[in-house]
């Protein structure tokens, strides 16, 4: 009987120690649980708050953002220095399309000298970051303006250089492009007449078209398809010249033509599409150079400072023919597209692709109109004009990536 007693009170303790550990187990797990739950609560919390700052931040740093544009407004801008002309010499002078390529580079040179320019653009293929560094300078006007509508200002001279110049760009709208160099044209012979100006237009090597000459002098008439994709430009620009002669012929008009031939340089747009910007973009970035056709069609470069003091020289001229501006010295794209490889290096293929329809086989200028009549000629070589547009374009790519974090596809 007292074993079964002893046996009852052992297994009653050993009960009692299994409750015991039982409790103790539940609640040391409910205590880590309650523990882990107020971490997860505090954390969860913390990340809201860290959410909430930031979002704060961030609309702090753009009311900051505001704050400062509006007093960049009021701070007097630097300019590069110009010279002081006194009334008698100071002209004012017009440029449309003055916000492009070469547009800008001679705006920059007629600011520098003194003159009041006035720029007209349609912002096609023109930017306004092209001539931002004179955006606010009391002899600096830029109005957003499509000269196929009519323009009344007063001016002394009108540089009309407005018309998209690349391939690419003039073939995108061709009725858009025959009605810039047509009905803009008149527009700006209209303007010059009523105000008595003289007016540049700015024509091109394409009015000879597909030469069966060479090299081409301006007494060469050309040969020309009127139908074929380059028509709109080619066929514009030679009735903007038909245009100039017949109004300075009927109204007795001041006129100067210049016969634009290949011009490369900084400024030129990353899209542009012709083969200076193309090569150039396609070697800074191991792509293929693509070469359109056999790479036998010649061209001549001129670099875009020799083109602006040929066109200043002739407008100072009283020269009133047709003038060649452009770089005699000739090479065919196949070696062109060789001098950008080596020059820029790295390891780009040449690819040969399908010719462009109606594409000039050869082209280089006879510049002896210019020699003689406006005493210009180019100085400045192919290499030294390359090595500056081949670092203007790295800089470019290098904000192009910056922004868009990827590469340049070329049109
Ligand atoms: O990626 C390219 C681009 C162009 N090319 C070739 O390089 C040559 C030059 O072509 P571009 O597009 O630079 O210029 P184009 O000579 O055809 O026209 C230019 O002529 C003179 C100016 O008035 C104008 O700026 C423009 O119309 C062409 O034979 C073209 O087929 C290539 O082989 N690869």
């Amino acid at each position: 009987m007292i074993n079964f007693v002893t046996k009852l009170q052992t297994l009653f303790t050993l009960f009692i120690i299994l409750l015991l550990c039982i409790s103790i187990y539940i609640t040391i797990n409910s205590q880590t649980n309650s523990t882990n739950k107020k971490e997860y609560d505090n954390t969860f919390e913390n990340t809201y708050v860290l959410k909430k700052e930031l979002e704060d931040a961030a609309q702090r740093i753009i009311e900051l953002e505001q704050r400062l544009q509006s007093l960049e407004t009021r701070i007097p801008k630097k300019y590069a220095e110009v010279t002081f002309l006194n009334y008698l010499k100071k002209r004012r002078i017009l440029i449309t399309g003055g916000a492009g390529f070469v547009g800008s580079h001679l705006v920059d040179t007629l600011m520098l000298q003194g003159h009041d320019l006035i720029v007209v653009d349609n912002f096609f293929t023109g930017r306004k970051q092209n001539v931002e560094q004179w955006i606010g300078h009391e002899n600096f006007e830029l109005i957003h303006h499509d000269i196929v509508n009519p323009l009344f200002i007063e001016v002394d001279q009108i540089y009309h250089l407005a018309s998209p110049a690349s391939p690419p760009h003039y073939m995108q709208n061709p009725v858009k492009t025959i009605k810039t160099n047509t009905l803009g044209t008149i527009n700006m012979l209209g303007l010059a007449r009523r105000v008595n100006a003289t007016i540049l237009i700015a024509s091109t090597s394409e009015v000879y078209g597909d030469p069966d000459k060479h090299p081409q002098s301006e007494s060469y008439w050309g040969h020309v398809n009127p139908i074929g994709p380059r028509a709109c430009y080619d066929e514009g620009k030679r009735v903007s010249e038909t245009l100039t002669y017949a109004y300075a012929k009927q109204e007795n008009m001041n006129v100067r033509v210049a016969r634009i031939f290949n011009t490369y340089g900084p400024r030129m747009h990353m899209n542009d599409g012709r083969v200076v910007s193309n090569f150039i973009l396609q070697a800074l970035q191991d792509h293929e150079i693509t070469v359109y056709g056999s790479g036998n069609q010649t061209r001549s470069f001129q670099y875009v400072s020799d083109l602006v003091d040929g066109l200043i020289a002739l407008m100072e001229s009283n020269y009133t023919l047709p003038v060649n501006i452009g770089n005699p010295v000739e090479h065919t794209i196949n070696e062109f597209a060789t001098i950008i490889k080596e020059l820029v290096g790295g390891n780009s293929a040449i690819k040969h692709v399908a010719e462009v329809e109606d594409d000039p086989q050869r082209r280089k200028p006879d510049i002896a109109r210019a020699k003689k009549y406006l005493k210009w000629e180019p100085k400045v070589s192919l290499n030294v004009g390359l090595q500056k547009t081949v670092n203007y374009f790295k800089k470019e790519l290098k904000l192009f990536r910056f922004v868009h974090s990827n590469s340049v596809t070329i049109i």
